[in-house]
């Protein structure tokens, strides 16, 4: 099996410690470098945490990308970042795996654009956990039978972004089964503004943030006399990680972008 050489960007937070973990432990991955926003030209066994992990820091994806070899890109970081980092291991013919949310849908645009004029495979997985992906096909699956659905999210309070990239995603796989509809009474009004939550195609979606969790999300559907709730709970960062080397695994095979891992998961 030939060794698979992988940039981390984000690797000091606390997805990009998992995949340092999963890439250490994982026979054929090569940790080759990673992209943080300081310590430029240090090395990642610098950093508390990371004893005997001896590799190259860099600021720059493009100075990381001129000196390193690299086949694959995880990017763990934030939106602005990720993006940035995306787009410019595409341009060094690298491949990337995000794990990054918030991208908008023109982010999106414009990334299967380059994946495609560069012939490369690009993966954004909002959710790298198992369970979420089937609990996302589940919800959408109930989407078809249930026009009115409330989608609740939980994290830590240490997330940026709300609502999540998963929340984001569900509401994105009912809409495309679900009859359109605006939920609710017709006349109903907000007292304190943000009451009912975001709203998708006339789905509400609700953001919950408190120390303690880790990221959980419930899918409640309701109809005449019945409610289905579906609940995906991740209580530690390990829950993402095999997806993470499937995505990576898969990546390597593909040449266009791939947004979500329902569609690679067989
Ligand atoms: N797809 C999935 O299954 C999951 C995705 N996430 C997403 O992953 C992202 C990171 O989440 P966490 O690890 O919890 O956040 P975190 O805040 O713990 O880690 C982010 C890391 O990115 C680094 N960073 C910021 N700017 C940078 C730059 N310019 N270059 C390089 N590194 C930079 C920060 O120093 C930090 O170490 C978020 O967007 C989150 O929503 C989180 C969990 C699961
Ligand atoms: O920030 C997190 O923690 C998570 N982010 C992703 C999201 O926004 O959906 C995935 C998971 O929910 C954890």
């Amino acid at each position: 099996m030939e060794n698979i050489n992988i940039v981390i960007a984000g690797a000091r937070g606390r997805m990009g410690r998992e995949a340092v973990q999963l890439v250490q432990r994982t026979e054929n991955f090569q940790l080759a470098a990673v992209v943080d926003h300081k310590n430029d030209g240090g090395r990642l066994s610098d950093f508390d945490g990371f004893t005997g992990i001896d590799v190259p820091v860099y600021t720059n994806m493009a100075n990381c990308f001129q000196e390193i070899k690299a086949d694959i890109l995880i990017d763990l970081t934030t939106p602005e970042y990720g993006m940035l980092h995306t787009k410019t291991a595409l341009e060094y013919g690298v491949r990337p795996v995000v794990g990054t949310t918030g991208f908008s849908k023109d982010n999106l645009i414009e990334l299967e654009a380059l994946c495609r004029e560069k012939e490369l495979g690009c993966i954004i997985a909002p959710n790298f956990a198992i369970g979420a992906i089937l609990m996302m096909k589940f919800a959408q699956m109930a989407g078809k039978y249930f026009q009115d659905v409330e989608i609740i999210e939980l994290h830590h309070d240490q997330k940026l972004d709300a609502p999540s990239g998963t929340a984001v995603k569900t509401a994105e796989m009912i809409a495309d089964v679900r009859k359109t509809k605006l939920q609710g009474h017709p006349d109903e009004k907000e007292t304190i503004s943000g009451a009912r939550g975001a709203q998708f195609e006339g789905m509400h979606i609700h953001s919950v943030r408190l120390p303690g969790l880790i990221a959980h999300q419930q899918v409640m559907f309701g109809a005449e006399g019945q409610t289905l709730t579906i609940r995906h709970d991740s209580y530690n960062r390990g829950s993402f990680m095999s997806g993470v080397k499937l995505a990576v695994d898969t990546v390597l095979k593909i040449d266009t972008l791939v947004y979500g891992l329902e569609n690679i998961l067989e």
